[in-house]
C-alpha cells in the first residue's frame, strides 16, 4: 500500500529560500515548495505535513512525534545539521521510519565539508542538486518506493 502520511522537515535558515542568496538556493520560497508538495500527495490520495524549524530540539521532537502520528515516510532537509547533528540521526533512527535525505544545492561541488552527511548512509535515497524539484522527486521516490516495498 502507498503511504499515505508523508512528513517534509526542514533545518535551519531554509525559512530564507528564495528570499536570500538567490544565486546560490534558487528564488523559490519554502512556501511555495510546500504548496506544490500538498497538491502533488494529494494527486496520489497521501496527505503530507510540512515543518521547518531553525532548533535541533524542535527538529527532534516533530521526529518523536511523527512516530505517534503514524507518518509512513519523512522527507528530509537537515540543512547544516546534515554536517553535525548526531542528535537528528538518532531521531530519525529511533523512530525507525524510512527517510529520504534532500539537498537543494549539489552539496559535492561545495565546500568540502559539506560532502559529510551524518545521514546519508540510513536514507532510503539521497538526493541533491535539483533545486526546488528535489522535493517533487522525493515525493515521487516516496509514493513509488514504498508502493513496490508494500507488496515484498
Ligand atoms: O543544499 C541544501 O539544501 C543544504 O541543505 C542547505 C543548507 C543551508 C540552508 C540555508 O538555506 C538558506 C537559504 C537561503 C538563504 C540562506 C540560507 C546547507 O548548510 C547544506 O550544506 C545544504
Amino acid at each position: 500500500m502507498a503511504p499515505k502520511n508523508i512528513l517534509v522537515l526542514n533545518g535551519p535558515n531554509l525559512n530564507l529560500l528564495g528570499t536570500r542568496e538567490p544565486h546560490i538556493y534558487g528564488s523559490t520560497t519554502l512556501a511555495d515548495i510546500e504548496q506544490a508538495a500538498i497538491s502533488q500527495a494529494a494527486s496520489s490520495g497521501a496527505s503530507l505535513s510540512f515543518y521547518q524549524t531553525n532548533h535541533e530540539g524542535a527538529l527532534i521532537d516533530r521526529i518523536h512525534a511523527a512516530r505517534q502520528e503514524g507518518v509512513d515516510a519523512i522527507v528530509i532537509n537537515p540543512a547544516a545539521f546534515t554536517h553535525s547533528s548526531v542528535a537528528v540521526r538518532d531521531a530519525l533512527l529511533g523512530v525507525d521510519i524510512p527517510f529520504v535525505e534532500l539537498h537543494v544545492t549539489n552539496v559535492y561541488k561545495r565546500e568540502e565539508w559539506r560532502r559529510k552527511s551524518y545521514f546519508s548512509d540510513k536514507a532510503e535515497a539521497v538526493i541533491c542538486g535539483l533545486g526546488p524539484f528535489g522535493y517533487k522527486a522525493a515525493i515521487e521516490f516516496v509514493l513509488d518506493h514504498m508502493k513496490e516495498r508494500a507488496k515484498l
